[in-house]
């Protein structure tokens, strides 16, 4: 991991927030739903494989899988058991570790967030539902089936598109992106933004190349190092 030492980071006024395995702990969910679908197949969902997935739409993500694996289904067959699959473990999903502290952190202190996320509005509102009074720290939310978005991510779209819609709109290069995909990372580059990436263990450090600052939790992240507001004890702590 790279630490903030000796890293030059600039002010940001924005914070954009992707959602799944950075906001809401669902990585291994996607996991199980999809070796779910494999198993009858016989083929393993290997982290390998998961990578280059995560952070993509689920219509490309669908026919990514049916073609590396060679499956004898379409990928709207694909989709559909995916789906299936999906919905029905996504019904209590928690937080991770140091995300509520920093979002009501920054919402008290008046810092407008926006969230991006890849998955559809539908399963994204099964995800919401315990978290429904926490979600509207959020001035807006933009999910992979908006119909404003060209492009899912590597592309840079969904994080002008949550920047565009702050109003007034910001610079891109005034707002913060929170991402733990590879993809994701990309796509918060190419949108002119820095990235904080708090990655899957396992991806290997050569993707998470191009990041701003790489952390292990959320709860490590200092907001003070891109000019926001310090937590209140780190305050107390540094200034007696
Ligand atoms: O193991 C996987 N994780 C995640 C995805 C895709 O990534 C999206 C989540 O992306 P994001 O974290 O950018 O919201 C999911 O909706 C799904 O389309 C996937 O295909 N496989
Ligand atoms: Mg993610």
């Amino acid at each position: 991991m790279s630490s903030s030492e000796a890293k030059c980071f600039k002010r940001v006024t924005h914070c954009i927030f992707d959602n799944d395995g950075t906001i809401m702990d669902t990585e291994n969910i996607y996991t199980n739903a999809i070796q779910n679908v494999l198993t009858p197949y016989g083929k393993k969902y290997t982290f390998e494989l998961k990578k280059q997935q995560m952070g993509l739409s689920a219509a490309v993500a669908s026919a990514n899988m049916v073609r590396i694996l060679n499956l004898p289904i379409t990928p709207q067959e694909y989709l559909a058991k995916f789906r299936a699959e999906l919905h029905a473990l996504i019904t209590d999903v928690k937080l991770l570790p140091g995300v509520k502290d920093l979002l009501l952190h920054l919402f008290e202190h008046r810092v407008p967030m926006a969230m991006a996320t890849a998955t559809y509005r539908d399963t994204f509102n099964i995800k919401a539902l315990p978290h429904c009074q926490l979600l509207p720290v959020f001035r807006h939310i933009v999910c992979g089936d908006d119909p404003e978005l060209k492009a899912c991510k590597p592309s840079p779209d969904i994080f002008l598109l949550a920047a565009a819609r702050f109003k007034p709109a910001p610079l891109p290069e005034c707002c913060l992106v929170f991402e733990d995909s590879a993809q994701g990372k990309d796509a918060g580059v190419a949108a002119g933004m820095q990235v904080v990436l708090i990655p899957d263990a396992r991806l290997p450090i050569a993707d998470t190349k191009g990041a701003t600052l790489v952390l292990r939790s959320m709860a490590d992240f200092q907001p003070e190092l891109f000019g926001l507001p310090a937590f209140d004890n780190v305050e107390k702590f540094t200034f007696g």
